[in-house]
């Protein structure tokens, strides 16, 4: 008999956070606490449905849109609007048509379609990401080629940034290196640049000319979608051409359509033109045309005023709910005889909490407790409500 065709193919690792979650599923503890994926949960530890999404959802029902639509034959609607939320809708680079903008699978395809456009741009260039990152971030610019290495980030010792060694290492990067860039909400720790340090950061990458790849994964969860937005606007001030990532997957809690899109950044009306018709063939060559469903829903609450201002309403109070989970857990975690310094707690920004924790006490959390975080020490602060964050205060003190 001939060999099967699969006979060498090896089992791949499981992904860090998806099999975690494979792993809670399978748990019978009544009492478990899922804190590892990063999904806003509400204060009942339901994914919400925003009203904004299903009035949005129902105009669209109702007015029974076509579907048939291709997006990519045009800017649509949604690459403007779009445009619109992360750039602003009046401003210069937008209205002189300098930015092209594709519709993504989630903020991943955004990420994706830029990578790919990238390698073809530049095959040799390689990617700095942060140390530590989101863990698809090296995998994705791996997969499509890069050599990916790391810039300094986390300072476990200050829990902050080591802002010196991480402007160091992009001083030192050749020319056309790719430099991936948490926007706002750093994922996992939580900690972000302040202004000051982003203009620093802006100016070497312009002089060294480096290409930012800003990751705007959690726009709105931060301190606001405008003060979340106006890093973007500190690097169209700075001149320089750079790609954006967006992703609606929290902010419009819409995971399950996968909307996200890429914006690239030109010098030209003409240049962005290219740009287009460039990122449209390697959408074009994998999956021909994005949903547009999704897609729709985001651009109907985007352009339509009274929706937009509910979506603004809604997201603040997601952001509302984190910030006093994050208080709510020091305060917990004093009362449950944590003696040391928590504040670093609500120092952070987003959904996440690097807590400092290493893999064994993370480990004990799960299997003494049916606690479940990321063995790096992250835990999702937006998965914490009012029935479980006891719970999880007493756990994690028992832990350390
Ligand atoms: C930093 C970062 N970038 C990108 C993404 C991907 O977003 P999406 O789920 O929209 O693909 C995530 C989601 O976890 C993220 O944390």
């Amino acid at each position: 008999m001939s060999q099967s065709l699969f006979a060498a193919v090896e089992m791949a690792p499981r992904d860090p956070i998806l099999g975690l979650n494979e792993q809670f599923n399978a748990d019978p503890n009544p009492a478990k606490v899922n804190l590892g994926v990063g999904v806003y949960y509400d204060e009942n530890g339901k994914l919400p449905l925003l009203k904004c999404v299903a009035t949005a959802e129902k105009q669209l029902v109702e007015a029974a849109k076509p579907r048939g639509y291709l997006p990519i034959d045009g800017i649509a609607v949604y690459d403007k609007a779009v445009q619109g939320l992360v750039f602003g809708a009046a401003h210069e680079a937008v209205t002189s048509g300098r930015i092209a903008t594709v519709q993504g699978l989630g903020g991943t395809g955004g990420l994706k379609i830029g990578a790919d456009f990238l390698k073809r741009l530049n095959p040799a260039a390689k990617v700095l990401i942060s140390d530590p990152s989101w863990e698809n971030h090296r995998a994705l610019f791996t997969n499509a080629g890069f050599a990916v290495e790391a810039y300094p980030y986390y300072d476990a010792a200050a829990r902050g940034i080591d802002f010196v060694a991480m402007l160091a290492a992009l001083q030192a990067a050749p020319a056309g290196t790719i430099v991936v860039l948490h926007a706002c909400c750093h994922n996992p720790t939580g900690y972000d640049l302040s202004p000051v340090q982003w203009l620093q950061v802006i100016e070497v990458l312009k002089s060294r000319q480096l290409v930012p790849f800003l990751d705007m994964a959690y726009q709105g969860f931060g301190q606001g979608i405008a003060e979340d937005g106006a890093v973007i606007e500190r690097f169209l001030e700075a001149g320089i051409d750079f790609f954006v990532s967006t992703s609606f997957s929290k902010s419009f809690s819409l995971y399950g359509e996968r909307v996200g899109a890429l914006s690239v950044v030109c010098e030209s009306k003409d240049e962005a033109a290219r740009v287009l018709s460039q990122l449209k063939i390697v959408i074009r060559t994998n999956y021909s045309n994005p949903p547009t469903f999704g897609a729709q829903v985001v651009a109907t609450v985007l352009t339509t005023p009274a929706l937009r201002a509910l979506w603004e309403e809604e997201l603040a109070g997601m952001r509302v709910r984190i910030k006093a989970m994050r208080e709510l857990l020091v305060t917990k975690l004093k009362a449950a005889g944590v003696k040391e310094d928590l504040s670093f707690i609500t120092r952070q920004q987003g959904m996440f909490s690097y807590s400092g924790l290493n893999a064994a006490q993370m480990q004990r959390l799960r299997g003494e407790f049916g606690i479940y975080g990321v063995d790096s020490g992250r835990i999702c602060v937006a998965a914490l409500n009012e029935h479980n964050i006891g719970a999880v205060a007493k756990a994690m003190a028992a832990v350390v």
